[in-house]
């Protein structure tokens, strides 16, 4: 029977590792200002003497209690935790990382009622922070994952800082990267007196590690699992979001189905780094760290090292590390999956990296440079993940650019997902004011007459859902909601034309095509999400332009806005800040998400995971 969360809290293990990211950060549906805008927003940071002292004092807290930082790793199974240690003194190279410690609160202001909504079933897994069983919906018996983490009470009766950042951590990251179909999909935050409940899209194939520790998967299988995890990575990094505890266990198939796909959970140690920022915090999982995070001066950069050693792990089953300082760690690690520190430490900074013994002699050359461009000790020569889905081990073998309009739909929809409030709701005002006779426009329109099947210039959810299911798009129901509630920003259950061809449309293809009339589109554009026509869109307006007459469900919509697009920090947006925020769009790649094109014809499998497979294709 399942545990409620006061027995929850007794059946945890003790405390674990005191988590040293004192990131600043937010949860969404609070108003604050959100971490993940302020990192795109802000240049990188010098830090006031306030901030360092702010930070010192907080190291110092961290450093009178070394029994936090480390949790011995406890052979095995479960494999080795992650962890995270404080460094005392140091100066930071981040913006937000220790310059603001967990308010003192004792409740998160996320929604009450977890029981009377859901009802638990089996367990599905335990963390250091959480125990995870399956949640079932107690209307429509839809399964979900639900994460139940017992509060955990400093003296005063306040929640422990590091519970608060912990949670709003993962609760914050996740909402920011939740759109794409590579992570783990959060649904709703619950919380009552003594426990913090993430209502998560359920895994029901296990995860990535389960499989590793079988042995070495074949190449053509491990490109495929790799290619999903360089996305996963490119999207976070493209959010400027640092994932710092990519392993195999941190990624789990949806389903049973050998073809299944890899979502990226648990983003508890994440933080927001924007290119060219650097931390000194270590964190991570001993194995899986790279070089740089123990000398404690890393970037977006120590990810791809991680990438590496699982890319190894499944072309070899064997962890890269040989010689003398390699070897044991190396085989006792796959063998018990327990290590000391201290050789891995060493391993990581100086061992010999084994390209030469068997299976390498049959793996192709493709495969090697690829590992080998990842696991280069030298961070700074590393390829970025998007590089790396350039490169030619990763290519598929139809380039998206050559792809089909219709294959890219899904792809197109997870891009539009990551886009921000505003950059949608201004997609959605270009193409109102634009020509009527652009090319782009009239093989969207096509695509879309195809879809509404009755011809009233709307579709359904289930109009799209149904066209999704008829051709060749691997998608759970749950998944093709979650795409289409994107579009579907009011929640009416139509998506109109207008909507529709701003979620297709390819930005840079669009402005190239508008270039004559670039001018006047923007001022067109600008003028009609301006309700009284006085030049500003005050935030009030904004609020209304965004999320109706209703007002945002998420307070930081309007805020994240304005830290977006308001150039000139005056709290409102005129056209030249408009301006410049479409220019500041550069990014276009559909690369970085699957396509989700059914890779055998038979789609996903479906037994018992809720997550019912559709099969599609419009
Ligand atoms: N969405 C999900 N669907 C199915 N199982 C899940 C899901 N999320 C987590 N699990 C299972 O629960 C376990 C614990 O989850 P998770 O790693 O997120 O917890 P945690 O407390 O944050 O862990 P950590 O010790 O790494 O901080 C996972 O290893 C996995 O087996």
């Amino acid at each position: 029977m399942p545990a409620p969360c006061a027995q929850l809290l007794r059946q945890q293990a003790p405390c674990g590792p005191a988590l040293g990211h004192l990131q600043r950060w937010q949860h969404p549906w609070l108003r604050r200002p959100s971490l993940a805008a302020a990192a795109a927003a802000q240049p990188p940071p010098q830090q006031t003497q306030t901030q360092q002292q702010t930070q010192q004092q907080t190291q110092q807290q961290q450093a009178a209690a070394p029994q936090q930082q480390f949790r011995q790793q406890a052979p095995p199974p479960p494999p080795p935790p992650a962890f995270s240690v404080p460094t005392a003194g140091r100066p930071s190279h981040t913006a937000d990382l220790y310059s603001s410690p967990a308010d003192p609160i004792t409740s998160f202001g996320f929604a009450h009622g977890f029981s009377d909504k859901y009802e638990l079933a089996g367990q599905l897994g335990s963390g250091t922070f959480g125990i995870v069983h399956v949640a079932v919906n107690r209307e429509t018996g839809e399964r979900y994952a639900v994460k139940s983490m017992p509060k955990r009470f400093a003296n005063g009766g306040q929640l422990e800082p590091y519970y608060v950042r912990r949670v709003r951590n993962e609760v914050d990251i996740c909402n920011h990267l939740g759109r794409s179909l590579s992570v783990c999909y959060l649904y709703e935050a619950y919380e009552d007196d003594t426990c913090v409940d993430l209502v998560m899209e359920l895994c029901t194939g296990g995860q990535l590690w389960d499989k590793i520790k079988l042995g070495s998967y074949s190449e053509a299988d491990a490109r495929r699992l790799v290619r999903e995890m360089v996305r996963a990575v490119a999207q976070c990094h493209g959010m400027n979001v640092m994932l710092r505890d990519i392993k195999p266990e941190n990624f789990m198939f949806l389903d049973s189905h050998p073809d299944a796909p890899l979502k990226a959970i648990d983003f508890g140690i994440s933080v927001f780094c924007r290119p060219g920022q650097y931390v000194d915090v270590r964190a991570g999982t001993p194995i899986y760290i790279a070089p740089e995070v123990l000398r404690m001066n890393y970037t977006l950069s120590a990810d791809i090292w991680s990438l590496g050693i699982v890319s190894y792990q499944l072309l070899t089953g064997r962890l890269p590390f040989s010689g003398e300082e390699g070897q044991d760690v190396s085989e006792v690690y796959m063998r018990k999956q327990t290590y000391d520190n201290k050789s891995v430490f060493r391993a990581v900074l100086f061992a010999e990296l084994d390209f030469t013994s068997p299976p390498w002699d049959t793996l192709s050359d493709a495969a090697r440079d690829f590992v080998q461009a990842c696991l280069n000790r030298d961070e700074k020569q590393r390829p970025t993940a998007e590089q790396l889905l350039a490169h030619s081990w990763l290519q598929e073998e139809l380039a998206v650019s050559d792809a089909p309009f219709s294959d890219t739909i899904v792809q197109r929809l997870q891009r539009f997902g990551l886009y921000g409030r505003f950059r949608q709701v201004a997609m959605r005002a270009l193409i109102h004011n634009m020509a009527r006779d652009s090319e782009q426009l009239s093989d969207m329109r096509a695509a879309f007459q195809q879809l509404d099947t009755d011809s009233d210039g709307r579709v359904t959810y289930s109009e799209l859902k149904q066209a999704l299911q008829n051709g060749h798009f691997d998608l759970s129901a749950q998944e093709v909601e979650q795409l289409l509630e994107q579009v579907d920003q009011q929640h009416r259950g139509l998506i109109d034309f207008e909507q529709w061809a701003a979620a297709m449309a390819d930005w840079r293809s669009f402005k190239d095509e508008q270039q004559a009339d670039w001018e006047g589109l923007v001022r067109r554009a600008f003028r009609s999400m301006d309700p009284d026509g006085d030049g500003v869109i005050t935030a009030q307006e904004l609020e209304l332009l965004l999320c109706g007459e209703e007002g945002c469900e998420v307070p930081d919509i309007v805020d994240a806005a304005l830290r977006e697009a308001d150039a000139d920090h005056d709290g409102k947006l005129d056209l030249q800040d408009f301006k410049s925020f479409l220019e500041s769009k550069t990014d276009d790649s559909l690369s970085l998400f699957e396509s989700r094109i059914s890779r055998d014809g038979s789609g996903s499998d479906s037994s018992g995971s809720g997550s019912d497979s559709c099969k599609g294709g419009a």
